[in-house]
């Protein structure tokens, strides 16, 4: 199942550099690992801001949240799915 999913992130601002730091690093690992695992086939920087479109390839809606809720910055994100099916004109 394919969904189509739009990562705003929301650090504070006074969230101390370190801690910060660590929880990007946290993620970027957390990330590269869904995508070596084809769980994550496509991730974008939305230009001129904190915030990514995405991809996810996944089994089930739960295995979508777990995945999600897993993210390290998932308590700095807003996070807005959409389940996406094939398109009646779609010649693949
Ligand atoms: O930077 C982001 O868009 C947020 C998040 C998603 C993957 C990752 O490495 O960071």
């Amino acid at each position: 199942m394919l969904f189509h999913v739009r990562m705003d992130v929301r650090l504070p601002h006074d969230l101390d550099p370190e801690v910060r730091a660590g929880i990007v690093a946290r993620e970027k690992e957390y990330s590269q690992q869904l995508q070596r695992a084809g769980k994550w086939p496509h991730i974008w920087r939305i230009v001129g801001e904190y915030s990514n479109f995405s991809i996810f390839d996944v089994e089930s809606n739960d295995e979508l949240h777990t995945l999600l809720s897993g993210l390290p910055l998932f308590s700095y994100m807003d996070i807005h799915v959409t389940p996406l099916a094939k398109h009646p004109s779609d010649i693949n």
